[in-house]
């Protein structure tokens, strides 16, 4: 028998814990929460945003003094703190009314293209039940949406947040039925047994898709739009400098937060960039156990959000989504001279991709109903062309870069692992 004692020791030695040890000790990061994308920043450490906030406040004030207060709309490109703003404003607005005689409850939802009426008012129920002293059970599934939204929420705000609820959606771009979330949110306190206000803030990144609103919606919604412009590089690196405390002192290198602000304000002044792309360069310094954060780790991040952002792109797209975008990156990489390609094209090659990693290809009309998803979801553009004798068509392009498209491609679907070359 071979003498483990070396083995031995070093398992020893992982399994053991002193106090003070944490999970995934760094020496680079002390708060690492800091730049997770989800936190919600105190208040000192927003930036510029001071105009939006005090508006959201002052509206959402009014359910505290018995007036009416706006739905509003906020619209601009991502990162530009839409959503910070709204639900740094509700978890103050929450905090200012909790132990009063009127709290006010506030729900988060972030939908994808398979969201339902359904699943939108069981979430809201979820989230409000959640915070209630006397929560319903609301199961995941078998009731209905009537059920959901008249048994499981309604009751809960009239007994428990007489002050109101206030329902944030964001992306309302992507969510299946939005049209009809936004209706009855906004008719509900013309209902007789609703007697509190229900505010909506919905978000989106896609400005066009105003004009998909339906008109009834537009009527009983009569929103506030608000505008969020994109943040200057100096914006970006006060941003940055508010959380510089997310790393040990004297980690960071002087060109760190200058450069990282310089890459995310080429991409329209991403502040969700930005915090990644900072979190990311000083993951890859503690990954190659280096002890100072440089310009250098950020130019290799920069490479790595790309991939990291294309990658929840997709996530939950099934297979042949997948392999489809592969043959698209194919045809991409192979006619350097093209951006654009047709359906046709795109499936034949998808054929061979399929039988490659041997998967039956679906049929045309499939793919091309898996190509629009990905429209949806930003990962491709779509145009229609007049093709002359050969009718109308419809033409895609990827929107990201090909390397990143096929490594997170790679990355994200163990089948692909095996095909190499383009
Ligand atoms: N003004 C700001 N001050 C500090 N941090 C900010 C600011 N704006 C955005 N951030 C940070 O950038 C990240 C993205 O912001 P946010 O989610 O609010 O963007 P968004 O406009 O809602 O984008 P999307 O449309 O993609 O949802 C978050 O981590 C947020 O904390």
């Amino acid at each position: 028998m071979p003498n483990n004692d070396s083995t031995q020791t070093t398992v020893d030695e992982i399994l053991n814990v002193d106090e003070g040890d944490s999970e995934d000790e760094s020496d680079i990061f002390e708060k690492p929460w800091l730049l997770e994308i989800d936190n919600v920043p105190d208040a000192n450490r927003i930036v510029g945003r001071d105009d939006h906030i005090t508006f959201l406040a002052k509206n959402l004030r009014k359910m505290r003094t018995n007036s009416v207060p706006d739905n509003v709309l906020e619209w601009g490109e991502t990162g530009t703190g839409k959503t910070l703003v709204a639900r740094h404003v509700c978890e103050r607005l929450e905090a200012a009314t909790a132990g009063t005689d009127s709290p006010i409850v506030t729900a988060y939802i972030n939908p994808d293209p398979i969201s339902t009426y359904t699943s939108t008012f069981r979430k809201i129920a979820e989230q409000v039940n959640a915070k209630a002293e006397n929560p319903l059970d609301v199961p995941y599934q078998g009731l209905s949406a009537e059920h959901y939204r008249d048994q499981k929420l309604w009751p809960v705000v009239q007994r428990e947040f007489s002050g109101g609820l206030v329902v944030i959606i964001d992306e309302i771009d992507k969510h299946g039925e939005v049209n009809e979330v936004l209706y009855t949110l906004s008719r509900t306190q013309s209902k007789d047994d609703v007697d509190f206000p229900v505010v909506t803030i919905g978000i989106s990144n896609d400005i066009e898709f105003k004009g998909e609103i339906e008109s009834r919606v537009q009527s009983t919604l009569q929103p506030e739009h608000r505008t969020f412009t994109p943040y200057e590089e100096d914006q970006l690196i006060a941003i940055l400098e508010n959380r510089r405390d997310a790393f040990y002192d004297g980690v960071l290198d002087d060109e760190v937060i200058p450069t990282t602000a310089e890459l995310a304000a080429e991409e329209h002044g991403d502040a969700r960039r930005a915090v990644r792309l900072f979190r990311n360069a000083g993951e890859i310094a503690d990954e190659e156990g280096d002890d100072i954060v440089t310009a250098n780790h950020v130019l290799e991040a920069d490479e790595l959000v790309e991939v990291e952002l294309f990658m929840e792109m997709v996530k939950g797209t099934p297979l042949s989504g997948k392999l489809l975008l592969f043959a698209l990156t194919r045809l991409d990489r192979n006619n350097p001279e093209k951006e654009w390609f047709r359906t046709s094209e795109i499936h034949e090659v998808y054929q061979t991709v399929a039988r490659d990693v041997e998967v039956e290809p679906k049929g045309y009309n499939r793919a091309l109903e898996l190509l629009n998803k990905h429209v949806t979801t930003g990962v491709l553009e779509s145009k229609k062309k007049e093709g002359g004798d050969q009718g109308k068509f419809r033409s895609y392009s990827l929107q990201g870069d090909v390397e990143s498209t096929r490594t997170g491609l790679i990355n994200s679907t163990p089948e692909l692992q095996t095909l190499m070359g383009w």
